[in-house]
């Protein structure tokens, strides 16, 4: 398990990470989201032992761990971390790298490992070659194997799929999360994509100008966003706080909304009069972007099956919208 404790930590006067307090029990993903600058991967360096906080703890199995400026060599053995840096050796072939993570083991054992982690991460293919030879998400898929090769306590992974095409993303990230639980391992994970998160993590902390704003599960952050900020943050949506404009969408309740795509319904006897602006092509749906009938500069989407024209009249509803305070 992996804790920090009223951590406080400054660059300058610019930046700040302000009282951080989480968690990550063993077998666990927490998701750390935030936007740019938000102080993600300084939290991470510091969790890894990498970077020393100003006040606070890291704690390590219950235990304190060392901060950075207290050791000789930064770090903790237990402790990896995946960034999108390339940190491979450049002269050695792909197998040397993972296998340089083993060297301490018998030569039958790291074979064998290099075998079920080239499995894996499917790099079976690329473990004669040399770093230079590989494409970027070829490379993350190297990082991730050497990382996990020697089973760390604790796995902190900064954006490492972002290079993965969609497809081999989802299947790492599964197998990943598999072998998360079975090896007990606490894992943190930083991540731009939402979405790539929210069926991943055990738990997600949102972070915002170096402070924590909400923690919970995946589906009480989605569902129950308590700022503008987290709603627009787990998926696409438009925020509505002109009292007039919610008056003309016959919404009463409240004085500020969060309306995703998901809310908006294509009916016949919708009580919202609308007009199509563009209706653009997803593959497996379209989106399509419509202002509300007497507010011409209102830009929303919703996803239908069908193509629908530019310039048609459509009514719709709206329903499901989160209230937000
Ligand atoms: N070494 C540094 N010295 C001074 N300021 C820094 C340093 N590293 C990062 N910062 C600043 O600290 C803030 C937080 O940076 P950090 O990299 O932790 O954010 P992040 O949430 O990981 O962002 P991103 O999603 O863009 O990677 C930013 O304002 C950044 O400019």
């Amino acid at each position: 398990m992996i804790e920090a404790k009223k951590i406080n930590f400054s660059y300058s006067k610019n930046f700040a990470l302000k009282n951080i307090n989480l968690r990550v029990k063993n077998g666990e993903i927490l998701g750390l989201i935030g936007e740019s600058g938000s102080g993600k991967s300084t939290l991470l360096k510091i969790l890894s032992g990498l970077l020393s906080q100003d006040s606070g703890q890291i704690l390590f199995e219950n235990e304190e761990i060392l901060k950075a400026s207290e050791k000789l060599v930064p770090g903790h053995k237990e402790i990896k971390t995946v960034t999108q840096n390339n940190t491979l050796f450049p002269n050695i072939s792909i197998a040397e790298n993972i296998k340089y993570e083993l060297r301490y083991y018998q030569k039958s054992y790291q074979e064998e490992k290099l075998k079920s982690l080239a499995d894996l991460v499917k790099i079976k293919h690329l473990l004669s070659k040399y770093p230079r030879e590989l494409s970027g998400g070829e490379i993350q898929r190297v990082l991730i194997a050497k990382a996990i090769s020697d089973e760390p306590k604790v796995l902190l992974l900064d954006e490492p799929f972002s290079n993965l095409d969609s497809i081999i993303k989802k299947k790492i990230l599964f197998e990943l999360k598999d072998i998360i639980s079975k090896q007990n391992i606490a894992c943190v994970f930083v991540t731009h994509e939402i979405t790539d998160a929210l069926g991943l993590v055990n738990s997600l902390v949102i972070l915002k100008n170096g402070k924590i704003v909400q923690k919970g599960s995946s589906e009480e952050i989605y569902f129950s966003p308590k700022s503008e900020y987290v709603g627009l943050l787990t998926s696409d949506g438009f925020i509505i706080n002109n009292v007039s404009l919610l008056e003309k969408l016959h919404i009463n309740e409240a004085s500020k909304i969060l309306l995703r795509p998901e809310h908006i319904f294509f009916k016949n006897t919708g009580k919202i009069a609308a007009r199509v602006k563009h209706s653009i092509f997803k593959g497996s749906h379209f989106e399509i972007w419509f202002s509300i009938e007497n507010d011409p500069d209102s830009a929303y989407y919703f996803k239908s099956e069908i193509k629908i024209e530019s310039e048609t009249a459509i009514s719709l509803d709206f329903e499901g919208y989160l209230i937000l305070k």
